[in-house]
C-alpha cells in the first residue's frame, strides 16, 4: 500500500467516528455556519498580496516533523502581515499532527481566505470544514472519482465554499475538470511516492482552461521561481516547508517576500 491509500484507509475510519459522534445537525450550530466567506479568488488577484498561499504544517510524512514549537495563531499572523493571498492549515492529525481546532484558532486572528488542508474523502468533511470556520476546501483528484468531485464541489459552493482541485498530470486533470471548481493546483510533489519537480507545473499549465485560478503547490524555496511561474501563468503559490523549517516561519516569509 502506498502512502496515500494508507491516508486514505486511516481517513474513512476517522471520518465514520466523526460522524457517530456528531450529527450534521450539531455541525450546523457552529457560529461559523453561517459566516459569509473570505473568497479565494478576490484574494489571489488582489494587487496588494503576493499570491503565496502560507501553509501551517507541523509534520509530514515526507518530512517527518518539520516544526512543533510554534503556536498557529503566531505563524498565520505573521504570513499574513508579510502579504499572504491566503492561509493553509493541515486538520490531519495523524499523519500531519494537525488539528481542527488550528484551523479555527487562526480563523479567529485573520480575515483573509483559510483553505482546509485534508483529504477530503466524505461530504460530512465539508459541512465540517465550514462550521470550523473554513473558506476553501482541496478536492484531491488522485483519491476521488470525478462524480465525487462534482458533487463534493457542488456541495461546497452551495455552503459559500471556494474549491481548490488538486492535479498531478494530465490525466487527473482532465478526468475531473468541471465548472464548481475554483482553482486548479498542480502538486509539484507526487503524494504517492514524494518525488517533486516544478517542472509539473510548467507543462500542466497550458491544459489549465483560462476561467480558473492555477495554483502551484510544494517545493517552492525561492523567489525566483514564483517569479517564472508567473510568468507561465500561475496565480497563487503554496508554500509549507520552506516557511515553516524556520523558528520564526512568518518572519521567514516576510524575508522571502522582499526578493519578489
Ligand atoms: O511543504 P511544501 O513542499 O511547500 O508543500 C506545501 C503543500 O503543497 C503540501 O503540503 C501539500 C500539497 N498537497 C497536499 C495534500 C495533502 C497534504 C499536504 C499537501
Amino acid at each position: 500500500m502506498n502512502i496515500l491509500d494508507k491516508i486514505v484507509a486511516h481517513k474513512k475510519s476517522e471520518v465514520a467516528a466523526a460522524k457517530k459522534r456528531f450529527s450534521y445537525m450539531f455541525l450546523e450550530e457552529s457560529e461559523y455556519f453561517t459566516c459569509p466567506t473570505h473568497s479565494f479568488k478576490e484574494f489571489l488577484t488582489a494587487p496588494d498580496r503576493t499570491g503565496i498561499i502560507a501553509e501551517f504544517k507541523r509534520k509530514s510524512p515526507s518530512k517527518g516533523v518539520i516544526n512543533d514549537d510554534v503556536k498557529v495563531e503566531d505563524v498565520t499572523m505573521g504570513y499574513n502581515a508579510a502579504g499572504a493571498s491566503a492561509l493553509s492549515v493541515l486538520t490531519d492529525n495523524h499523519f500531519f499532527m494537525g488539528r481542527k481546532r488550528d484551523l479555527t484558532k487562526a480563523r479567529l486572528v485573520n480575515q483573509i481566505p483559510l483553505l482546509r488542508k485534508d483529504f477530503m474523502i466524505d461530504e460530512y468533511q465539508i459541512v465540517e470544514a465550514k462550521a470550523i470556520g473554513a473558506d476553501v476546501i482541496l478536492l484531491i483528484a488522485a483519491i476521488l472519482s470525478p462524480e465525487q468531485i462534482r458533487t463534493f464541489a457542488a456541495l461546497a459552493k452551495s455552503l459559500g465554499l471556494s474549491v481548490l482541485l488538486e492535479v498531478h498530470n494530465l490525466e487527473e486533470l482532465e478526468r475531473s475538470i468541471e465548472s464548481n471548481l475554483d482553482a486548479i493546483g498542480v502538486n509539484n510533489r507526487n503524494l504517492a511516492d514524494f518525488t517533486v519537480s516544478v517542472e509539473t507545473s510548467y507543462q500542466l499549465a497550458k491544459h489549465i482552461p483560462e476561467e480558473f485560478l492555477k495554483i502551484s503547490e510544494s517545493a517552492i524555496s525561492n523567489p525566483q521561481t514564483i517569479k517564472e511561474l508567473k510568468q507561465a501563468g500561475f496565480n497563487g503559490f503554496l508554500i509549507g516547508e520552506n516557511f515553516m523549517k524556520e523558528a520564526d516561519p512568518g518572519k521567514a516569509m516576510a524575508e522571502f517576500v522582499k526578493e519578489l
